[in-house]
């Protein structure tokens, strides 16, 4: 499995520590930025991850800015991109089981680093339930074309 991991400079930090897990638990990963902690545009990086998963570049996506509400907007007007926004670890869950989400965004000014790796843990060990879930995603594409 492969990641595309990206942030802006309100992220920064929690991306730097999640690439620590992510080595950790030896997880191949693309890191698109930021590099740095100087003020940057989150759409910038919510693309480039969005695009990683799009084209199948990358399996998932992991997105972080100040509250992960900029970098979900972002990611979700590409075609492809499930993305869901998770400020604990149940929602994270169901955004796999029932959503499918291929890219998880987080907040962080909201989530302390063992709150955020807690949450990009549950999100990487849970799979897609199909059944009933799989025709509501399958509408989410007829009626968007995203
Ligand atoms: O866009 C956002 C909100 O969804 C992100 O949280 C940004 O990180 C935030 O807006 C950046 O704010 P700043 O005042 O420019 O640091």
């Amino acid at each position: 499995m492969k990641l595309a991991i990206g942030a802006d400079h309100a992220g920064y930090v929690l991306k730097e520590q999640i690439k620590d897990y992510l080595k950790s638990k030896d997880i191949d990963f693309k890191d698109v930025g930021t590099f740095k902690i100087e003020s940057c545009d989150y759409p910038e990086f919510a693309y480039k991850v969005g695009q990683a998963v799009s084209t199948g570049e990358a399996d998932l996506g992991i997105l972080i800015c100040g509250t992960g509400i900029g970098m979900s907007i972002t990611a979700n007007k590409i075609k492809g991109v499930r993305a869901a926004l998770a400020h604990d670890e149940q929602t994270a869950k169901l955004s796999r089981q029932h959503n499918n989400a291929n890219v998880l965004c987080m907040g962080g000014r909201i989530l302390s680093e063992e709150e955020a790796i807690q949450i990009v843990e549950v999100w990487l060990n849970t799979s897609f339930e199909g059944g009933r879930h799989e025709k509501r995603l399958k509408l989410i594409t007829q009626l968007t074309g995203l």
